[in-house]
């Protein structure tokens, strides 16, 4: 049912649907899909290949087997100043693809089983919407092994559950079954753990009957007051995306093609 759209070596990358949907799996069952330097690199190019492909409309993030969608940055690789990969460049580069999933024009799923912890609870608060199976657990660990996330793992966490409960989360470092998570509005629905996918799958659908401009437009607005300057730009680009498509600014670019004068006169100054 799923093809193989590229080989990597830490995450799979795989499309179904006729490659409307795209799933990005975290493949390191043995550390939980805690994540290297080489995952985060593979990850921003699957987001990149999901982002570019016109056929795709919605983006699952997945992990590799039942125990973990992921359990965060491989703390086993944490040198003195980051995540140290092959070529001993230490690095915190899971911030590029918190923001990959924000801005890529598409909603984009968690689909958790088992442990979303730290970094990798991160990253399903990032995504736009989470199915978790009923063996989900959720948490933060950051004050225990020496790391937290200050950025959308704290505010935009707290948009979430409000900012009682993500002091709690983040302070306390407790972890928290799939029914609670759900009771704080942390995930969209809770369904059996042989459902996962099938469920994930039928949300997918859903959406992908539903006009695809109307969806970006949705994600840009929803993001933009929390990613400030940034947020805007985003919004701002779907205006001039929407702007493009209309005859008003078709005239600006024909006339300048034509060497002729625009005629905006025939356009409506709408109330
Ligand atoms: C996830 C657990 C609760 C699972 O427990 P359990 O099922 O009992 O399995 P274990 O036996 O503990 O683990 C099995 C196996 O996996 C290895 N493993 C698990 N997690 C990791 C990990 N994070 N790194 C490396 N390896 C891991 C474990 O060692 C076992 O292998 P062995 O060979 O048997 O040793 C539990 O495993 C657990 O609590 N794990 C730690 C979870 C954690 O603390 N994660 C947070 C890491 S810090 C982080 O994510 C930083 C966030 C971040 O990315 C970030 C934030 C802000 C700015 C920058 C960054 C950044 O880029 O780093």
């Amino acid at each position: 049912m799923w093809t193989t759209a590229k080989d990597f070596e830490d995450i799979r990358y795989e499309t179904t649907e006729n490659g409307q949907i795209a799933k990005i799996t975290i493949n390191r069952p043995e550390v939980r899909n805690a994540f290297r330097p080489l995952t985060v690199k593979e990850l921003l190019l699957a987001f990149h290949l999901a982002h570019e492909d016109p056929k795709v409309g919605v983006v699952i993030l997945a992990g590799e087997g039942d125990m973990a969608f992921c359990a965060g940055g491989d703390i086993k690789v944490r040198g003195d100043e980051g995540y140290v990969g092959d070529d001993g460049v230490p690095r915190l580069n899971i911030l590029d693809v918190q923001k990959v999933i924000r801005s890529m024009p598409k909603p984009i799923v968690a689909m958790v089983s088992g442990f979303a912890i730290g970094g990798g609870h991160v990253l399903h608060v990032v995504c736009d919407l989470t199915i978790a199976a009923d063996n989900a657990i959720f948490g933060q660990t950051g004050p225990k092994v020496g790391s937290f996330d200050g950025g959308f793992g704290a505010s935009y966490l707290a948009r979430h559950v409000g900012q009682k409960k993500a002091r709690e989360i983040w302070y306390l470092c407790r972890q928290y079954s799939a029914q609670e998570a759900l009771d704080m509005g942390m995930v969209n629905t809770v369904v059996p753990l042989a459902d996962l996918e099938k469920e994930t799958l039928q949300w997918c659908r859903e959406m992908l009957q539903h006009s695809p401009l109307a969806l970006r437009c949705l994600k840009a607005g929803f993001n933009a007051d929390l990613d400030g300057q940034a947020g805007i730009q985003e919004l701002a680009g779907n205006a001039t995306l929407l702007y493009y498509m209309s005859a008003e600014a078709q005239e600006g670019r024909d006339a300048w093609k034509e060497k002729r004068k625009p005629d905006f006169g025939k356009f409506p100054r709408l109330p």
